[in-house]
């Protein structure tokens, strides 16, 4: 729990994403030996590389960070590889534990990102949807009216009824992908845009995101593409080594955006 002094609670009692002082470091085990840690912190990473006297060596991947997020706010993060953005979708949906600070969440989350987490490969495609389901905290009736639904969406069909791991990569990312949007979520969380290679599906798939998004009360959005963010995003953050380097309104940082796109393609990292 944070304990925020009286200006700072007053700004931030309507806000349902609140992040104090957000620091995550996450260790590095399988580099045990001297010289492979000697190699390690001499190469250039997005986070800043820190190394201890005893244990493993460690990333600090997110550095200090504050932020409110308000009920209709879109927030899209870009960044240069490595900048911290996956780590602060995880950080918000409790993946990853603060090492530093607080991160608090009303509401039910949906993540669309490390697709096929809380999937079980042994259990069937039907198993995998009560699992997905009771993961976001949800009851099995709630889930069960929504079945049929998600057979339909996901097209899987009498596949459902068999183990995820005979699906391909792109079956099991559709499944994941329609039972994270059957339910509506209080806050989404989205790293770059679906990719299932069926065309057919990815056009339902973004009809149904772009109304998924008109209904969340909150959504984080990491993308390298700058014209995703303008289409989608209300507020706009630059994350650079870990920090914030820029944030604010989306309508009021066009250049900034367009100027973070033609760096991130400089670098060959900007989506196409
Ligand atoms: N599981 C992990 N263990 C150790 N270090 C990690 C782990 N995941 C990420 N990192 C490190 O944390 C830093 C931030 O990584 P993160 O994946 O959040 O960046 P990103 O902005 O999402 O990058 P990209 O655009 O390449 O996906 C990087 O230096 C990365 O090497």
């Amino acid at each position: 729990m944070i304990s925020p002094d009286s200006k700072t609670a007053d700004a931030s009692s309507d806000a349902v994403v609140r992040v104090r002082n957000l620091t995550v470091e996450l260790p590095i085990y399988s580099a045990e030996s001297r010289s492979f840690k000697q190699s390690l912190l001499s190469t250039e990473i997005g986070g800043r590389l820190l190394s201890m006297r005893h244990g493993p060596l460690r990333v600090r991947a997110l550095t200090q960070l504050d932020l409110d997020l308000r009920p209709g706010e879109r927030l899209g993060v870009m960044g240069h590889n490595g900048a911290g953005k996956t780590t602060l979708l995880r950080a918000l949906a409790g993946v990853y534990p603060p090492t530093q600070g607080s991160v608090e969440v009303d509401g039910d989350v949906a993540t669309m990102f490390d697709i096929g987490l809380g999937m079980d490969i042994e259990a069937n495609g039907r198993e995998n949807i009560f699992l997905l389901g009771y993961s976001r905290g949800l009851d099995p009736a709630h889930i069960r009216s929504k079945i049929d639904e998600i057979a339909t969406f996901s097209g899987l069909g009498p596949y459902l009824e068999l183990p995820v791991k005979t699906y391909s990569s792109g079956m099991a990312s559709r499944l994941a992908f329609a039972v994270a949007t059957s339910f509506q979520p209080d806050i989404l969380l989205m790293d770059e845009w679906i990719s299932t290679g069926d065309q057919d599906f990815m056009k339902k798939a973004e009809a149904r995101l772009f109304e998924l998004l008109e209904q969340s009360r909150v959504m984080v959005f990491a993308s390298h593409s700058a014209e995703l963010i303008e289409r989608t995003c209300t507020r706009f953050m630059i994350l650079s080594h870990g920090q914030i380097a820029l944030q604010g309104p989306v309508s009021e940082l066009q250049d900034a955006i367009q100027r973070t796109r033609a760096t991130l393609e400089q670098s060959g990292e900007a989506a196409q």
